[in-house]
């Protein structure tokens, strides 16, 4: 095979196909869990084996051989902590997703101008309705997730499977409606659920007039990656949830910047 040689290197094309697959795996792994508790996680577990290093090149023999065997099942325990990403990296893979729906990483690797656009009007309709929403009090839970887990939800939500749009969460959430108790679920670019019951946080430091939508949306920011959009009904004012913390009174700009960022 034809190959270019350096003075100090040598590399073949399948070098060069080796590391590109490499880097697009590496890619695709890190927008699965960017902005995610994986990513904690996954720097924790490089802070280990970096000190694991130091101590053996230190000749820390006890703290090396004790870090040794805890490294040992690490990889065990890495699949039961990454266990719904890997979940979902299997799901994407098997769907074909990987160039066809998931088009960020493409984006983000050729810095597209266009991808930006898209998301903002991705999410025009999203604000819209809390706009609307907010102004006229309607109570509201909009959760968002990266992927739809099935399991997740599976025993509370209404499918809805729809294009997100305006009129259709107004719809959702008006008192009226039979869907308007619980929480809309929105993933993958649709609404996918709605009427969905969320598991509420224990968090006892919240304040005392945060009532049960709020506890909801926090409850669900906390032990996944999903974020939560919540419209007090009592107040219209608009809270932003995520790992597990809440940020008050957010301005539509807020949010949109949130959730170009985050959705
Ligand atoms: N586990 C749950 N999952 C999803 N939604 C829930 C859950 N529990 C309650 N809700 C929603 O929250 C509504 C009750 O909200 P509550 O008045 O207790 O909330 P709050 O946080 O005080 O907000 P608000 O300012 O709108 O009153 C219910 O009608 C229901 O739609």
């Amino acid at each position: 095979m034809k190959s270019l040689d350096f003075d100090f290197l040598k590399i073949t094309w399948v070098n060069v196909i080796d590391i590109i697959v490499v880097a697009i795996l590496l890619y695709y792994i890190y927008s699965l869990i960017k902005n995610t508790l994986a990513v904690n996680l996954l720097l924790g577990l490089l802070i280990i084996f970096l000190f694991y290093h130091l101590v053996t090149s230190l000749h820390m023999d006890l703290l090396s051989t004790i870090i040794n065997k805890f490294m040992s099942v690490g990889i065990l325990a890495l699949v039961v902590i990454f266990q719904p990403e890997i979940r979902r990296f299997l799901l994407h893979i098997g769907k074909n997703t990987f160039l066809q729906k998931n088009k960020t990483w493409w984006g983000n690797l050729f810095g597209s101008k266009d991808l930006e656009r898209d998301n903002l009007l991705r999410i025009k309709p999203i604000i819209d309705a809390c706009k609307s929403m907010k102004k006229t009090r309607t109570g509201a839970l909009i959760v968002f997730v990266k992927f739809y887990d099935d399991q997740l939800f599976a025993n509370s939500c209404e499918i809805i499977e729809s294009k997100i749009s305006k009129r259709l969460l107004e719809s959702i959430f008006q008192k009226h409606s039979p869907l308007h108790d619980g929480a809309v679920v929105i993933a993958e670019n649709k609404i996918k659920s709605a009427s969905c019951i969320l598991p509420l946080t224990d968090n006892e430091k919240l304040p005392p007039q945060f009532g049960l939508r709020h506890r909801a949306g926090i409850g669900i920011s906390e032990n996944t990656d999903a974020v939560a959009v919540i419209i007090s009904e009592e107040t219209g004012e608009i809270a932003y949830a995520k790992q597990g913390r809440v940020r008050m009174n957010v301005s539509f700009g807020e949010l949109e910047k949130l959730l170009n960022k985050d959705f």
